[in-house]
């Protein structure tokens, strides 16, 4: 029994099973102040025997009990009825009685039960497993028989002549968990016990650990320098982390994916990753997902006389002549456009390709596809606005871009 509880008085939740029934013995060998709380839901016809093995118990030894007797109004999943009333009750019986918290009797068993069910949901809880305190509203729920197994608490039954009553409805396989509990749990060896808890330690360990980037993993831009320093394993967690939180289907790949994703995304700089719904860019350390959607568009703008408000490109003095450029009559049509594969604009010396110049300006990748650009009648790249310039492209109406400098 944990010290710190003995010099407190708590609330004991007491079934009458083997589990509850060794809990409260323990406490009242420590000598501890408790009030016995127990549920009768008159759901079996064995239900008053179990009350009956509490309320002898805690006659011989002089323990307050408190017992209801719930009644179900309406239909609907009794176990999560059941569950929301006993702790209800729990709750109420704690304020009353002016407790420290809850005692429950969760055993080891339970706990590798719990975490054997989230693993199949491929849930991810704030904790795997029980935890051993928790809190229900403002109340502190204890477990202190996470180490042991449901055969020690039997055992612990027998040697120290504790009666207790088995739930008949716990034997059959009728619920999921009960299946679980039976079929796996129950047949378990002590290895296997040690194994399935020490990865359940392992798993709590590293949801801790990923608890402090919560709000980093969150985000729909995954500043991915952030993690630099952390393990393979741990950056793969991650990721997959982050596409649960954005909705991606590839949250459910498999570990090689994430192990190749992983590589890539730590040693390039720019990389473009195709997703289900849409794309993968990661572009100076920064991971973003970005839709399918074309957004392919072209202007065309006539003659000089049309070259004017509200869309206007201003000659300036760019340092490469590569932000600026001048626009005379013989340019028209001028067109602009998003840039296409292969385009190149022309320098005073030769040509550049339009992606190294996005490349030497560190222009996200995100946004390369969407960047204006400036062609002349002879369709020469003759103009590709810069950032340095803060030119706004957007569209005023459809087809219509405004470059301003
Ligand atoms: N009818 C009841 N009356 C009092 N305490 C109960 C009752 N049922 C369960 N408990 C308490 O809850 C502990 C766990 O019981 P059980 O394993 O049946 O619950 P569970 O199905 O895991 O659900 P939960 O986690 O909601 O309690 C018991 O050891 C006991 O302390």
């Amino acid at each position: 029994m944990m010290k710190e509880l003995v010099s407190k008085k708590w609330i004991v939740a007491v079934s009458g099973g083997p589990d509850s029934m060794a809990l409260l013995d323990m406490c009242v060998q420590e000598k501890m102040n408790v009030v016995v709380a127990h549920v009768n839901y008159h759901k079996r016809n064995t239900a008053d025997r179990d009350e009956k093995c509490v309320k002898e118990y805690c006659e011989k030894y002089q323990i307050k009990m408190i017992v209801l007797h719930p009644k179900q109004t309406g239909k609907g999943n009794f176990q999560a009825w059941a569950r929301d009333v006993r702790y209800d009750f729990f709750m109420k019986c704690y304020k009353e009685e002016n407790a420290q918290g809850l005692l429950v009797g969760h055993h080891q068993d339970d706990l590798i039960e719990t975490y054997l069910f989230q693993k199949e949901r491929k849930s991810i809880p704030s904790h795997y497993g029980i935890a051993q305190i928790s809190m229900y509203k403002e109340m502190e729920i204890i477990r202190p028989l996470l180490n042991m197994s449901k055969q020690d608490c039997i055992a612990y039954c027998h040697t120290h002549d504790v009666s207790y009553k088995i739930d008949e409805s716990n034997l059959t396989n009728h619920y999921t968990r009960n299946k679980l509990r039976h079929e796996i749990v129950e047949k378990m060896t002590h290895e296997d016990r040690i194994c399935v808890l020490q990865e359940i330690e392992e798993r709590n360990k590293e949801r801790y650990r990923m608890k402090q980037y919560e709000g980093l993993l969150s985000k729909a831009q995954l500043d991915i320098s952030t993690l630099s320093h952390e393990s393979k394993e741990f950056r793969m967690n991650c990721l997959r982390q982050w596409f649960r939180n954005q909705n991606l289907r590839e949250a459910n790949n498999s570990k090689d994916y994430f192990e190749q994703l992983e590589t890539v995304l730590w040693s390039r700089n720019n990389y473009e990753v195709e997703l289900s719904n849409g794309k993968l860019i990661v572009s100076q350390g920064i991971c973003e997902i970005v839709g399918n959607e074309d957004k392919e568009y072209e202007v065309v703008i006539q003659s000089i006389q049309d070259f004017k408000s509200p869309y206007f490109i201003v000659e300036t003095t760019g340092s490469m002549g590569v932000n600026a450029c001048t626009v005379k009559e013989i340019d028209f049509p001028l067109t602009i456009r998003n840039v296409r594969q292969g385009d190149a604009i022309q320098l005073r010396f030769g040509t550049k390709k339009i992606n190294r110049w996005f490349i030497d300006r560190k222009i996200p990748l995100k946004d390369r596809k969407s960047w204006p650009i400036v062609l002349n009648c002879n369709n020469e790249v003759i103009l590709v606005p810069g950032i340095g310039c803060n030119v706004e492209h957007y569209s005023i109406k459809p087809n219509l871009f405004v470059l301003k400098y």
